[in-house]
């Protein structure tokens, strides 16, 4: 007979290339892996580069880490259609059921891309210092509306001239009293208080009391796909 499957929260992480979620993700594992019942699904276009690694971290059983490959931009598999990624999740739920916290980490967009709520209950955006301190301020939908804003890799501040506390200040003041967490994986402090807010937020979605909540459409726009031909985003997804 089928295992019953029983819903986990489902968190996304979505943020630009390279800012650390593959990193902020197997710290979340390796902080609660003892706590909670943990899967992860990663996304990238082309590969399963973030899985693999995120296997090689040792943080978790590598057969609780599967990968989407998406085949077109990030933010089709978690906004436009979602249904591989759901398929992902929902395997996994079943799989190793009961799962706490399927973890689904967006591969590297821009400013703009964002996770649907039909994909996830909660997400995280990730921003690291390196990309400027003024990029606070530019705003877009996962900086003004995630349900966690991270600031990464604070620890390299020093090195590009970045001024923490007021990108910290810039992001609440884009936010509306959401959270912002400055994060480096050097800065122990910083590294409980992610795991507190992940603990808080399975709390809070298990007892019912959270609703999805949409940060908004990506903007319009245009790119070339892989035959040379010109793929228009034009419509709110
Ligand atoms: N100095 C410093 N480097 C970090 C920190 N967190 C992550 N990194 C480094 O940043 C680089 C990118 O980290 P990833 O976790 O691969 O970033 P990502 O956002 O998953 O990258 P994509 O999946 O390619 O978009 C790696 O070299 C990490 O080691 C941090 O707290 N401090």
């Amino acid at each position: 007979m089928p295992k019953p499957t029983t819903r986990s929260f489902r968190l996304g992480v979505a943020g630009p290339v390279g800012t650390g979620k593959s990193s902020l993700i197997a710290m979340i594992c390796r902080e609660l892996a003892d706590e909670l019942r943990l899967g992860v699904i990663t996304n990238d276009i082309y590969t399963d580069e973030d899985a693999r690694l995120l296997r090689s971290a040792g943080v978790l059983d590598p057969e609780r880490i599967r990968a989407v490959e998406t085949g077109a931009c990030p933010h089709t598999a978690i906004r436009d259609d979602v249904t591989p990624n759901l398929i992902a999740v929902e395997d996994l739920e079943r799989d190793f059921a009961p799962l706490d916290v399927v973890l689904v980490e967006s591969g590297g967009d821009n400013l703009t891309a964002t996770f649907s709520p039909a994909l996830v209950d909660a997400q995280i955006f990730v921003l690291d210092v390196a990309g400027g301190g003024d990029v606070a301020r530019k705003g877009g939908p996962g900086i003004a509306r995630a349900d966690l804003l991270v600031v990464n890799k604070t620890d390299l501040a020093p090195y590009v001239g970045v001024d923490v506390p007021q990108m910290v200040t810039d992001a609440e003041a884009a936010r509306g009293g959401k959270p912002v967490l400055a994060l480096s994986r050097t800065d122990l402090d910083s590294v409980a208080k992610l795991k507190e807010w992940v603990l808080a937020m399975t709390e809070v979605v298990r007892s019912g009391h959270h609703t999805p909540v949409d940060p908004g459409p990506m903007a319009p726009h245009s790119h070339v796909g892989d035959d040379g031909v010109l793929i228009s985003h034009t419509h709110a997804h």
